[in-house]
């Protein structure tokens, strides 16, 4: 394939940072890879593994002469490595990220773009809930949609590219607003999220049922809740920071609703369920029929878990 940019600069090399490199150098799409990390373990793990041509602990570096940067760390980051990337970036270059969430992101880069630069949010709605700079793979986008929110004045040849990008990586891209995709994100992902952290928790706190039988008796539903409840601590604690107002008035839909559930249960309105279940039934099929459901392959499992992968070098004196 021809490449579409000479130069990428991916910022974060866990996940979605690594895959990116893995697809770019797989389908040839850049002629070089630069990647920053601020561990010297991730750095070399990248080099080792091979999914960029160089590594950077400072972004400003990473970015020099780049024509397509993209931001791959959790969203609470992104205004200060905007700052520190800001004087390195070429005139001319797209800046995009692929952060979760895309109001707050906005907020947060536009006060620091330098003239002549393209920013075009964005979000590849693929991922898996293991972390870190192992856990990427080529096919990760493969099938799977990518949002951009560009904004009233973005240019459209700068759009095109970036789109014909995410295309030659895999993904379907849909042109949505930064207001919409934040809405649509809180209820089909960011809840849903919320929701498994907070019934493994609430599992996890029960003082009649031991920890023992929480693993041993785990039905085939709680343990997909504790697959999602295992995703990085950090890249979450970010997205609920910066998605306050879409994910409350979505919690507070979802709250009234368990509510009649609750009601239902207690008055013995077992035909108020039967319709409800049969209605979210019809759901999981169109689903399954549109193709979103295939789940990632396994050799996205080699990451980390639930812990923070990449802490920052010590300073030495
Ligand atoms: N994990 C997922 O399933 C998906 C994640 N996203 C978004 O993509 C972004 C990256 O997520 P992942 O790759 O999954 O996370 P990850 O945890 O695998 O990788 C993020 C990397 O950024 C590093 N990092 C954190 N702060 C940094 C800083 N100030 N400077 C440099 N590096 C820093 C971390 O140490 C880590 O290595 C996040 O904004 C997330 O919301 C988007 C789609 C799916
Ligand atoms: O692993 C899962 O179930 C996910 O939901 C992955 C995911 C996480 C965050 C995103 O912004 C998009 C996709």
């Amino acid at each position: 394939m021809k490449p579409h940019f000479d130069h990428v600069a991916l910022i974060g090399l866990g996940l979605i940072g690594s895959s990116l490199g893995h697809v770019i150098k797989q389908h040839g799409l850049a002629r070089r890879v630069s990647g920053t990390a601020r561990s010297a373990a991730t750095r070399e793990t990248a080099m080792r593994i091979g999914f960029v041509d160089d590594v950077h602990e400072d972004p400003a570096d990473c970015v020099r002469g780049a024509d397509l940067v993209i931001l791959c760390t959790p969203v609470g980051t992104f205004a200060k490595l905007a700052e520190q990337m800001a004087p390195a970036l070429k005139p001319g270059a797209i800046l995009t990220d692929a952060g979760s969430v895309k109001c707050s992101v906005i907020e947060a880069i536009k006060p620091h773009l330098p003239e002549g630069v393209h920013f075009i949010p964005g979000h590849p709605i693929a991922g898996t809930e293991y972390s870190g700079p192992e856990a990427g793979f080529a096919e990760l986008f493969e099938g799977r949609w990518c949002i951009l929110t560009p904004l009233p004045d973005t240019d459209d040849d700068a759009l095109a590219r970036l789109k014909a990008f995410w295309e030659a990586c895999g993904s379907e891209v849909e042109i949505m607003t930064p207001d919409h995709h934040d809405l649509v994100l809180a209820i089909t992902s960011h809840l849903p999220h919320l929701i498994a952290y907070n019934i493994v928790g609430t599992a996890s706190d029960l003082e009649t049922v031991t920890e023992k039988e929480v693993i041993k008796f785990s039905a085939s539903g709680f343990r997909d809740f504790t697959r999602i409840a295992a995703s990085d601590p950090v890249m979450w604690r970010d997205i609920f920071m910066n998605n306050r107002e879409a994910v409350l008035e979505m919690l507070g839909r979802f709250t009234e609703d368990l509510a009649s559930l609750q009601r239902a249960i207690r008055w013995g309105d077992g035909q108020a369920l039967e319709e409800l279940f049969t209605r979210t039934r019809a759901v999981r099929r169109s689903i399954i029929e549109s193709g979103q459901d295939t789940p990632a392959p396994d050799f996205g499992r080699h990451g980390v878990p639930s812990q923070e992968t990449e802490k920052p070098a010590k300073k030495t004196a």
